[in-house]
């Protein structure tokens, strides 16, 4: 049987009596895309926050490619091959598109800045780089400030940062937000061929992108994984259906 990539188990977190997430297992296989849907509040921040280390569970474990890394912090996690990309740019608007994906393969941060010149002038770091991003392709404006690329860009770029990293997958959320048709159809093909190098799992509200890439849906429900299955599976169950009535999702 093919080991999961990602393998989540009884995962729980409350705040004071809400259970954001409740008792939540599943796994990311190799070569996948996994997407996580729920209404607003259904918990898949919370529980990608979990996953990734920035919030500690009440209960429940992590293990990423076999290793238990629930006692980890995010830096480390990374370091056992989990990749991210934020709902929120972590990118530094004022420095180049070189630059950002540069410290992104030296996993700095913005307090780090001053060390940017020696950094810039590692040839290793810097070939990692522009590889990442010949890969988005955003190689036309690699000496471009950030500040001054399309939204759709950035998001590419964010990808790219975390490529860097040479992730075996990715946890991702929301990648498509405020990207209009062209955008979130060349983030589609990008992340349709990425799956093959490290799946993925994926937080996204744009269900036409879900349907189109997810090899598998789970579907959150006030903090319980109420189905896992194919595109047409989900389509069809009939908790899932009750659980969106009223809402567009156009299942
Ligand atoms: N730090 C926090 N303190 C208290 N309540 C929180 C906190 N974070 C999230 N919640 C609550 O937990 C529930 C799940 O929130 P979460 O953001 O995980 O949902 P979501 O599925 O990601 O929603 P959306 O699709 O709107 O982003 C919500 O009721 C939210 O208000």
């Amino acid at each position: 049987m093919t080991e999961p990539l990602l393998d989540i188990r009884g995962l729980s977190k409350s705040f004071g009596a809400l259970r954001a997430t409740d008792d939540v297992s599943l796994t990311l296989l190799p070569g996948e895309i996994h997407a996580l849907i729920g209404p607003n509040g259904a918990g898949k921040s919370t529980l990608i926050q979990q996953i990734a280390g920035g919030l500690a569970p009440d209960a429940g474990r992590v293990m990423v490619n076999g290793r238990d890394v629930t006692d980890l912090g995010t830096a480390d996690r990374a370091k056992c091959g989990l990749g991210r990309t934020f709902q929120i740019s972590a990118l530094a608007m004022e420095n180049t598109v070189l630059q950002n994906a540069m410290l992104g393969a030296v996993g700095a941060t913005r307090s780090v800045w001053r060390f940017l010149k020696p950094v810039m002038q590692d040839t290793h770091l810097c070939a990692e780089a522009k590889a990442a991003i010949e890969r988005v392709g955003l190689q036309d404006v690699a000496h471009a400030r950030v500040g001054t690329l399309s939204h759709g860009q950035r998001r590419l770029l964010e990808v790219a940062v975390a490529l860097t990293l040479n992730p075996k997958l990715f946890l991702m959320d929301e990648p498509m937000a405020g990207l209009g048709a062209e955008g979130t159809a060349r983030m589609t093909s990008f992340l349709n061929d990425l799956r093959r190098e490290a799946p993925i799992l994926l937080v996204e509200h744009d269900m036409d992108a879900v349907f189109t890439l997810a090899d598998r849906i789970s579907v959150l429900v006030a903090g319980k994984v109420i189905a896992t299955g194919t595109p047409d599976e989900i389509r069809s169950n009939p908790d899932v259906r009750t659980a969106y009535l009223g809402d567009e999702v156009p299942l």
